[in-house]
């Protein structure tokens, strides 16, 4: 019997590549992957801007840093180091916590991106403000596999809508009601999603956002941030997630 099976773990058939912010996320999913508790750090391979933790259920974790720039940097060098090694990714999951919109997404719950968007890259003007993607560059938006979506969405409660990055954490009423007018579908933002999603198009490989809410979107409140209850969501979530992606691999890919 393998180690998997032998621990009851549910695997994937592709190497998964798991992207949080910060270490407290990264073992908030481990916890969902791992049989038993064990220190993350006993298998962590160091990189670029990060470190990457290998699970026996065939999900690499990579504690990639805060924002979208230093994500995107150390995801971009996880995707290539496992390209030259020979095992490329699969599936990259950007996960974390992150504000919630309410009333959709209130605090504890889980929301998964059916797009991936950045919300602040652009210019001001007089008229307000204009995506990078209106003044000639790149891109604002990439969206994961739609059969994904559904089945992670189906297997976790996840809500579906946009997940929003910023460089700057929203901390007014104005500014949350500014950007859910310029993006009604939003549902949550956090700091690093496309950053991480920007490293995967760039490799070729499908990616998936998912969020704990772990406070509102809107005025600046340290005191109602639930930062323990979201990271038991992420965890509960990624359980229910791990077995989904397989069922997703095998159906609908
Ligand atoms: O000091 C504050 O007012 C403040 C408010 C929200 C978040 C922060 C952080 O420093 C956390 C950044 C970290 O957590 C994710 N996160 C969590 N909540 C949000 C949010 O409302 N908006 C954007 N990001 C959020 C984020 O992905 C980072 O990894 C400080």
């Amino acid at each position: 019997m393998d180690l998997q099976a032998e621990e009851g773990l549910s695997t994937t058939s592709f190497p998964v590549l798991v992207a949080t912010a910060v270490p407290v996320e990264r073992d908030a999913v481990a916890g969902a992957l791992t049989a038993a508790p064990q220190d993350p750090a006993a298998r962590e391979t160091p990189l670029p801007g990060g470190s990457l933790c290998r699970t026996a259920a065939g999900f690499d974790l990579l504690a990639a840093g805060v924002g979208p720039a230093l994500a995107a940097a150390t995801t971009a060098g996880a995707l290539t180091a496992a390209a030259l090694a020979g095992r490329p990714y699969g599936l990259v999951v950007s996960a974390g916590i992150g504000g919630g919109f309410l009333p959709e997404a209130p605090v504890g719950s889980l929301v998964v991106a059916d797009a991936i968007t950045v919300a602040d890259l652009g210019a001001e003007t007089a008229d307000g403000f204009l995506p990078v993607t209106e003044l000639g560059f790149g891109t604002v938006t990439h969206r994961p596999p739609e059969s994904l979506v559904r089945v992670v969405s189906e297997a976790t409660g996840a809500r579906t809508g946009t997940i929003l990055t910023v460089s700057t954490v929203t901390g007014t009423a104005a500014r949350a009601a500014a950007l859910r007018a310029r993006h009604p579908g939003a549902l949550a933002e956090g700091m690093e999603g496309f950053g991480v999603a920007e490293a995967a198009a760039a490799h070729g490989v499908p990616v998936l956002e998912i969020r704990a809410v772990s406070n509102p979107v809107g005025p600046r409140d340290r005191a109602a941030w639930r930062i323990g209850d979201a990271l038991a969501a992420l965890t509960e979530g990624f359980g229910k997630l791990a077995p989904a992606l397989e069922s997703w691999n095998t159906h609908d890919q």
